[in-house]
């Protein structure tokens, strides 16, 4: 009976080879009169880890909840692995039937159960093989000790129970773990140390992982995928310097690294490059997106890395009005055109006018139109 029981919650669905881990189509997610996602699309390939960035009530939790099955969306469909667990015409596989791993943002441990037991309680929850010698593999691998395993969870660290989680969500193999910000709740030095064994033991096992962070380092460090999440819509969902370098929007521009902005005018454009005109009249040539169109508003999004103090061919002037240490340099705020904040890196912290320069084939232009500044208009 119990035998019958088990193998009832194993994954109910096939792996069709050459499929995405994960493919999400026009999702649509409402809670009473709120939509929370709107329309989210997204493609994951198998093995790959991907990682979400996104404000706090941008959706992103909802969409993990989703692809778990713990809430029922209103439109789209989910596939794992080419077999549809949701579709909007009433198909909705249950949780554990999905074949999906989880790691939460506390471990989330059963606290009665010893470490080593915690790990394997996926395979006797899913009438697998008790693989006893994996789980120790993969503790060792996550660099708790094998005496650990015998302990209860309050006997750890936060850090190491963290790291027993994660080999608790892999231990099945599973098809694809989400990770809901799995570092948010443990100090620097650990988070560096458990974002380091998150990036080998994944690509060592070959298991896709979707992560959710508000940490646009941790999402360059471990994402072979960046997708930027806002207000329920996927803004972008990319290669991590493609999102990094051609944002789509301001607001991916702003979620995946400090930026600043500056209005300008498109001149011309021609093969991704657009002339444009700054606010004091000067023109000069920039990586622009192939929707910019000529006469029209734009916003040349500028990274700190982009503009440059130590040119004599200066471009224009600008006062530094505050500096701070960041990172082996400073990063200095300068106002410049009247009221415009740019940010820009120097090995000196000197406050003051100067001339600074916008190094040439940086920046990126995008249309003045962006859903985010849509959404600033009253
Ligand atoms: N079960 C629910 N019922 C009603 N509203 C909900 C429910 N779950 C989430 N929401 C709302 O949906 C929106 C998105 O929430 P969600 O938790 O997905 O955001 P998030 O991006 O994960 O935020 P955070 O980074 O703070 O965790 C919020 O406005 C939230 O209040």
């Amino acid at each position: 009976m119990v035998a019958e029981l088990q193998v009832k919650n194993r994954p109910a669905i096939a792996a069709v080879p050459n499929e995405p881990a994960l493919s999400v189509q026009g999702l649509n997610v409402r809670f009473g009169a709120q939509t929370v996602l709107s329309n989210v699309q997204m493609d994951l390939e198998d093995g790959r880890y991907a990682c979400l960035l996104g404000e706090s009530g941008s959706g992103k939790s909802t969409l993990l909840a989703a692809i778990a099955g713990l809430i029922k969306p209103q439109a789209g469909s989910i596939r794992l692995r080419g077999q549809n667990v949701f579709t909007a015409g009433g198909l909705q596989i249950s949780p554990e039937k999905r074949g999906i791993g989880m790691v939460f943002q506390d471990a989330a441990l059963w606290p009665h159960l010893r470490v080593i037991d915690n790990v394997l309680f996926p395979l006797r929850a899913q009438g697998l093989p008790v693989d006893r010698e994996r789980a120790m593999r993969l503790l060792e691998k996550m660099n708790i000790p094998a005496t650990a395993a015998k302990r209860k969870p309050h006997e750890l660290s936060g850090g190491q129970r963290q790291r027993v989680a994660i080999a608790r969500a892999i231990i099945a193999r599973p098809r694809l773990v989400l990770l809901d910000e799995p570092l948010s709740a443990v100090d620097q030095g650990v988070r560096e140390e458990i974002r380091y064994f998150l990036r080998t033991l994944f690509r060592e096992e070959g298991i896709a992982a979707l992560h959710v962070t508000h940490d646009p380092s941790e999402a360059f460090y471990l994402g072979q995928h960046v997708g930027v999440l806002h207000s329920g819509h996927l803004e972008q969902w990319d290669q991590p310097e493609k999102l990094f370098r051609f944002p789509a929007s301001e607001n991916v521009a702003r979620l995946s690294g400090s930026v600043r902005s500056l209005p300008v005018k498109v001149v011309q454009y021609q093969s991704g490059k657009a002339e444009v005109a700054l606010e004091n009249g000067q023109k000069i040539w920039v990586p622009g997106a192939d929707t910019l169109r000529e006469g029209k508003p734009g916003l040349l999004l500028l990274r700190p890395g982009d503009i440059d103090s130590d040119n004599l061919e200066a471009a224009f002037a600008a006062e530094a009005i505050h500096s701070h240490w960041s990172d082996g340099r400073y990063l200095v705020h300068l106002q410049a055109f009247d009221q415009h904040e740019l940010l820009s890196y120097s090995q000196q912290s000197n406050l003051g006018p100067r001339h600074w320069q916008i190094y040439p084939n940086h920046g990126w232009c995008i249309p003045a139109e962006t859903s985010a500044n849509q959404e600033k208009t009253p």
